[in-house]
């Protein structure tokens, strides 16, 4: 479950908890003036769970996804994931902690143009292996299992620019989960997509976080969206303001 610090478990979360904030602060320099982009952000998250972010534009929902992926550092606060806090860890530390438990999700696919479906997804493995103690093979079955799921198997050796806005995100779903990461962070999954294509997106999320037990992180503008999460936090001004309960289903799910 999601806690926040006003709720009995606290930010200290569960002993079980994959990502846990504690009062996290993220403020930004522009010129002489500091931004304030994130304030005392506590909230923790289970394996499996489903997170839904919202706020207005400018609210830190953007700052909160980059400090959560180790992208950027917090100015203030501390974030454990799986148990380890990021501030501790070298940056080779963190790039390999990131590399291995956390897959990105981002609103413009981010697809590489030259290579095709399969190659976009073989590269996050083939980079997940960078570096690492142990390299470890593809792992077929799971290529077979999230290609099925997403129903893009047909569409493999097609490239990015052969393919629909719903299929390339599809594509960069199935590259984000391939390494098998706790943690998935989207930003702006359905953003550029229309309604079907938003809805197939959002079940492959959903789906991905029940059967593979992963706890998915996303920002989204869109309200409806949100409801398919287990939780949903509420943000303005830098700040958690709320948290409320989602339906947990896929929006037009029978
Ligand atoms: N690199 C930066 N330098 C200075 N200020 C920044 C930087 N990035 C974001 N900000 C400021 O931090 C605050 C939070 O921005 P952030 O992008 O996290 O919000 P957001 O909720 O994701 O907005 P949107 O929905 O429009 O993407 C805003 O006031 C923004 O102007």
């Amino acid at each position: 479950m999601v806690t926040t610090s006003s709720s009995p478990a606290g930010a200290a979360g569960t002993t079980q908890s994959i990502i846990v904030a504690k009062n996290l602060g993220k403020t930004y320099r522009s010129g002489k003036l500091d931004v304030p982009a994130l304030r005392n952000v506590s909230f923790s998250a289970d394996p499996g769970e489903f997170v839904a972010v919202v706020g207005p534009s400018g609210s830190g929902k953007s700052t909160l996804f980059y400090v959560l992926g180790g992208l950027t550092q917090a100015t203030s606060g501390s974030l454990f994931i799986g148990g380890a806090e990021f501030s501790q860890l070298s940056d080779l530390e963190r790039t390999r902690m990131r590399r291995a438990k956390i897959g990105f999700v981002f609103q413009r696919f981010n697809l590489l143009p030259t290579l095709t479906a399969q190659g976009n997804i073989e590269i996050a493995h083939d980079i997940a292996n960078l570096g690492a103690a142990e390299k470890k093979p593809l792992d077929q079955a799971l290529l077979d299992h999230l290609t099925d799921m997403m129903g893009i198997k047909g569409r493999l050796d097609h490239r990015p620019n052969e393919l629909s806005g719903g299929e390339q995100q599809r594509v960069a779903i199935a590259r984000a989960l391939i390494t098998r990461p706790s943690i998935v962070l989207a930003d702006e999954p359905t953003g550029n997509l229309d309604t079907k294509n938003s809805d197939a997106v959002l079940d492959t999320l959903r789906r991905s976080s029940r059967e593979l037990n992963q706890t998915v992180l996303m920002i989204t503008h869109n309200p409806e969206a949100a409801q398919i999460a287990d939780r949903i936090i509420h943000m303005r001004d830098g700040e958690i303001r709320n948290i409320e309960k989602g339906t947990g289903r896929v929006l037009h799910e029978a």
